[in-house]
């Protein structure tokens, strides 16, 4: 069974490896969609809603929102960005008897990037 949930956080970033407009420092409202895969458990869920929410706002929006992610994140491009997430969650959600599956990072509606843990791409 997968488990879907929908975050939101703004934030600034320049592309440092890249010749246009994006390498110019601006803002996107990036939307974040964190699936996570497990059994069910005795309350016939993989994780509580709550429970992936308080895991996700602590280790990511908290960090992330109306941040300068260059700060943070080295050439934060969507993929780097989801990598970045995937990092912070991965562990914090097999404590919980479940595993993240993906990572999707929209920075805009139709641009955005998954991650799902391969070695390195
Ligand atoms: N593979 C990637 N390509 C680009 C990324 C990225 O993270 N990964 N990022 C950018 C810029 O951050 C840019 O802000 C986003 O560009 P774009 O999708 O073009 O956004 P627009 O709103 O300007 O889209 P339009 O289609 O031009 O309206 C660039 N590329
Ligand atoms: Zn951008």
């Amino acid at each position: 069974m997968l488990l879907k949930k929908i975050f939101k956080f703004d934030a600034a970033h320049n592309l440092t490896k890249y010749h246009g407009k994006c390498e110019k420092l601006h803002g996107h409202t990036y939307k974040l969609v964190v699936t996570v895969k497990g059994k069910l458990d005795e309350q016939d869920m993989v994780i509580d809603f709550a429970l992936l929410k308080d895991i996700v706002q602590k280790e990511v929006i908290d960090i992330l929102d109306h941040a300068y992610l260059n700060d943070i994140i080295e050439n934060p491009t969507a993929e780097n960005i989801a990598k970045w997430i995937w990092q912070r969650l991965y562990d914090k959600i097999k404590a919980k008897n479940c595993t993240l599956y993906e990572v999707e990072v929209w920075e805009t509606e139709d641009s955005g990037a998954v991650y799902r843990g391969e070695d390195d791409d």
